[in-house]
C-alpha cells in the first residue's frame, strides 16, 4: 500500500441488539468486533479497522485492498455480526440479531439487512475523511447535508472561491421505490437535483463524484451513503435504516469545516420513535449517541480520520465534541420539545403514506368494517 495506489474504505453497520431497548450497543459486542477485526488484520485481510457504535447500531470501519462489494470483506462483517449476536443473546439484549434478515451469507452483505457505505479511491498524499453514523433515521436524512457540502455555496465557500472545485460536482440520486438512478450535474441542474432530493423518503443521494477537469479521477466517489437495504431487499420495503456515510475532504473538496457545517442546523428527519415521527437530527459526540428521549431525537456522529500511506486509520477525532455544535444541540432540543407537544398528530407523526410500513395499518384495519357511507 502506498500513496497513489487504490484503497477501499468500508463502513458496515448493523443493529444486532440494543442495551436497553433500542438505546445503545453493549461494550461486549464492540469488544468482540475488535477481537475479530484484529484477527483479520493479522491475517492480512484488512489494513486497519475501528469498531464503534451509534445508538443501537454496531459500526465497523475498515480499510483494505479488495475493492467495493468484496466477498472477503462482506463475509468478515457478516461473521462479526453473527458472532456478536451470540453475545447479545447471552446478555439478553433487546432485539438480538435485529438487522440480520437472512440466514445464510451468499457472497454480498447488501440486501441482507446491514447498511454499507464503501468507496475505492486513489490514496492522496494526505487523505482526510469523515465517517458519519446516524441512528433512528433513514438514508434520506443525508440528502440535505450532503447537498449543502457539495452543492450549496452558502455552505461551502470553496464552490465560489477555490478554482479546484468551482466547476461543481455530480450527484448520483437513487429512486428507492422504482429502483432507478440518475446522475445530475451541479450547478447546471441544481433545481432538478433539489426537485428530487427534497422528497427524501423516495429520492436519496447515493454518491457524489468530481467532474471532468477536477484533479481527482471522475469515476472515484468523494462521498457515499448507505442505501442498500431499502433498495435491495426484494419485494419488501424495510423502514428506517440508521444510515452511514463516508466523505472525503480538503484540497479541491469541501474543507473539513465545510463538511461539518450543514450539521450546525439540526434539520428535520423521519424516524425517531417507532420510525414514525419527524424530529431534528442532533449532532453529538459518541458519549451522547444514546437516543433515550422518546427513543431519540435522532443522532448523528462524525468521526474524523487521516488515512496514512499504509492504509492505517489515524483517528478518530470525535468531531461533534466541539463546543461549536452546542447551539445546534440546544436548538434540536427546543425543536424536539415543540414537536413532542403534537403527540400523535401530524406533522410530528409521519404522513399516512409513510406510515404504510409501520404497525399503524394493522390498528386501522380493525376499524375498517365500522365505517358507513356518508
Ligand atoms: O425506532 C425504533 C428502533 O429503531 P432502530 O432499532 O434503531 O432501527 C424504536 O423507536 C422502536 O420502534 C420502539 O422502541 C418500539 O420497539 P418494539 O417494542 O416494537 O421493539
Ligand atoms: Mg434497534
Ligand atoms: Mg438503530
Ligand atoms: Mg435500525
Amino acid at each position: 500500500m502506498a500513496i497513489g495506489e487504490k484503497i477501499t474504505i468500508s463502513v458496515i453497520k448493523a443493529d444486532i441488539g440494543g442495551w436497553p431497548g433500542h438505546c445503545k450497543v453493549h461494550p461486549d459486542l464492540i469488544e468482540k468486533a475488535n477481537e475479530l477485526l484484529k484477527q483479520a488484520k493479522e491475517e492480512g485481510i484488512i489494513l486497519d479497522f475501528y469498531a464503534t457504535y451509534c445508538g443501537d447500531d454496531l459500526q465497523l470501519i475498515m480499510t483494505h485492498n479488495h475493492g467495493v462489494d468484496s466477498e472477503k470483506i462482506h463475509s468478515l462483517a457478516w461473521h462479526i455480526f453473527k458472532e456478536a449476536t451470540e453475545i447479545a443473546k447471552e446478555l439478553g439484549l433487546y432485539g438480538a440479531g435485529q438487522d440480520l434478515l437472512k440466514d445464510a451469507f451468499s457472497g454480498n452483505i447488501r440486501g441482507m439487512g446491514p447498511g454499507v457505505a464503501e468507496m475505492e479511491i486513489t490514496l492522496r498524499k494526505s487523505e482526510p475523511i469523515v465517517t458519519f453514523h446516524m441512528d433512528k433515521t433513514e438514508p434520506g436524512a443525508f440528502n440535505l447535508p450532503i447537498f449543502r457540502m457539495f452543492g450549496d455555496p452558502f455552505n461551502t465557500a470553496g464552490l465560489v472561491i477555490d478554482p479546484n472545485m468551482h466547476m461543481g460536482f455530480r450527484f448520483e440520486v437513487w429512486d428507492i421505490k422504482e429502483h432507478k438512478k440518475v446522475i445530475l450535474n451541479s450547478p447546471e441542474e441544481l433545481y432538478d437535483i433539489l426537485a428530487l432530493i427534497g422528497a427524501k423518503s423516495r429520492y436519496v443521494i447515493k454518491r457524489v463524484y468530481p467532474k471532468k477537469g477536477h484533479k481527482l479521477p471522475e469515476d472515484e466517489p468523494v462521498a457515499v451513503i448507505s442505501t442498500e437495504k431499502l433498495y435491495e431487499i426484494a419485494g419488501e420495503y424495510v423502514g428506517k435504516d440508521d444510515p452511514v456515510a463516508i466523505v472525503r475532504a480538503q484540497s479541491g473538496l469541501p474543507a473539513l469545516g465545510e463538511v461539518l457545517e450543514p450539521f450546525a442546523f439540526p434539520h428535520l428527519v423521519s424516524g425517531w420513535m417507532r420510525g414514525s415521527h419527524n424530529g431534528p437530527i442532533m449532532p453529538v459526540p459518541l458519549k451522547y449517541a444514546t437516543p433515550s428521549r422518546f427513543d431519540g431525537p435522532p443522532r448523528v456522529v462524525a468521526l474524523g480520520w487521516q488515512i496514512n500511506k499504509d492504509g492505517k486509520l489515524i483517528g478518530p477525532v470525535d468531531l461533534f465534541e466541539d463546543v461549536a455544535f452546542e447551539h445546534a444541540r440546544n436548538k434540536a432540543l427546543e425543536v424536539a420539545d415543540y414537536l413532542r407537544r403534537h403527540g400523535p398528530f401530524e406533522p410530528h407523526r409521519l404522513p399516512l403514506e409513510d406510515m404504510e410500513y409501520t404497525t399503524l395499518p394493522s390498528v386501522l384495519e380493525k376499524l375498517r368494517d365500522r365505517f358507513e357511507p356518508v
